[in-house]
């Protein structure tokens, strides 16, 4: 068999190896000439599949290790007979860590306390809803938009609209679409945008387009008091420069770059591809994952708990990092920048998951226990 791998797959030999040659690429070269004669392509998401790059090629099977889809055409590969695969939820957690490490450096920069706000999560799927369960775990008030579920579960759900209205932090967390019943293409847009409480502060770990990045850089020079974090941009690898300064965090599309996130993305595509061929699996991702740098933390029972719950992500996780990385790419021309934009994320440095932590608390602490729960850091 012979398999087509974007080469920032992490550990595409050790589960597709066995299966037959592997040929890896820069995902933006993946062309029609590349996967003429593939059985398998494994891709992420900065390769766009579709029928130009698909159409008289023996590809069956495309794999994305991504949680987003919205750079395969799946009606096309339903229409092909072509069978696919995601990786839902792989780096769900990647990015609630980004979200809790940007709310802390916002709360930190305005002196406020995180538990006085109320926040708006947009989209509770695999990312929201984690973000929802910690974000009301650590009991500060959260409201939720999420019309397709609304649709069929009824409940505690709001509109956009009041999420505006009220929120002082709002993130954003839907798939990319630009059709369909609740389409999401720039559904921040000049109006929501100039309707944000005065001093919000909007966070965008989902896809670039979701926010009219126009428009934001519009709206944030214009108003002083809105705080913005993004990770994604219209038009990557290419982020606008002045919207990307005018931002508090400002990253390449990283924030679900936990290794942890990444194995999972291969390991799930993996299972796929063997349920898809009939297969069994041989691999398994718990003797490849290696042990977390950090372990085991004691916190004393007198712990001030704003101190631990800081303390606790920021020992796994600070975005400050991944920023001033990511700025000091932004003084070269276009082609740097462009590239720039893809080396950093080739070269990710390891990063793990805040919920890896295991805690021992000395003595009886229950506010710490609820923080330590919260983060679904391990009590010991
Ligand atoms: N920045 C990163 O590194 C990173 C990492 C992982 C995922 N993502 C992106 O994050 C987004 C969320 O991923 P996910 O795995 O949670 O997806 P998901 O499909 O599990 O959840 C998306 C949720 O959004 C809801 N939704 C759809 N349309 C909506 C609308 N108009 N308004 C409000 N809610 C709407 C859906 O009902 C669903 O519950 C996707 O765009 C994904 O590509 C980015
Ligand atoms: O969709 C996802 O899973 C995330 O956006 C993920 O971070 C994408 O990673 P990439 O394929 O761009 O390396």
């Amino acid at each position: 068999m012979r398999i087509v791998a974007d080469e920032n797959i992490p550990l595409v030999d050790a589960f597709f190896g066995g299966l037959g040659d592997i040929r890896r690429l820069p995902g933006r070269a993946i062309d029609a000439a590349a996967v003429a004669d593939a059985d398998l392509l494994l891709v992420r998401s900065v390769t766009r599949v579709d029928s130009t790059l698909l159409a008289g090629t023996p590809v069956r099977f495309v794999g994305t290790c991504t949680i987003g889809t919205d750079h395969l055409d799946l009606e096309y590969f339903a229409r092909a007979g072509i069978g696919w695969s995601s990786a839902p939820g792989c780096n769900a957690r990647g990015v609630v860590d980004y979200v809790l490490g940007s709310l802390l450096v916002l709360a930190e920069d305005e002196g406020v306390d995180l538990a006085s706000r109320t926040f708006g999560v947009v989209g509770a799927g695999q990312v929201g809803g984690r973000l929802v369960d910690v974000l009301r775990g650590l009991g500060w008030r959260v409201l939720v938009c999420d019309p397709p579920r609304q649709a069929v579960e009824g409940g505690d759900f709001v509109d956009l609209e009041t999420i505006i209205r009220e929120c002082d932090a709002i993130s954003l967390h839907t798939p990319l679409d630009a059709g369909g019943e609740h389409p999401t293409y720039h559904l921040l847009d000049t109006g929501r945008l100039e309707r944000l409480r005065p001093g919000a502060w909007l966070l965008n770990a989902s896809r670039g387009a979701v926010v009219d990045n126009q428009a934001l850089r519009a709206v944030l020079e214009r108003r002083s008091d809105l705080r913005a974090v993004l990770d994604v941009w219209e038009g990557e690898p290419q982020a606008d420069v002045a919207l990307a300064q005018l931002c508090r965090i400002a990253t390449p599309h990283i924030a679900g770059y936990s290794l942890d996130g990444k194995l999972r993305g291969t390991a799930q595509v993996y299972q796929a591809w063997c349920r898809f061929s009939g297969q069994a699996e041989s691999v398994r991702l718990d003797e490849l994952l290696p042990a977390p740098w950090l372990d085991e933390l004691t916190l004393d029972a007198g712990t001030d708990p704003n101190w631990a719950l800081a303390t606790l992500c920021r020992a796994v996780y600070d975005p400050r990092r991944d920023d001033a990385d990511f700025r000091r790419s932004l003084a070269g021309d276009e082609g740097q920048r462009r590239a720039a934009f893809d080396v950093l994320r080739k070269h990710y440095p390891v990063r793990r998951e805040i919920d890896g932590l295991r805690v021992r608390l000395k003595g009886d602490a229950p506010s710490l226990a609820g923080v330590v729960r919260a983060l679904g850091a391990e009590l010991v």
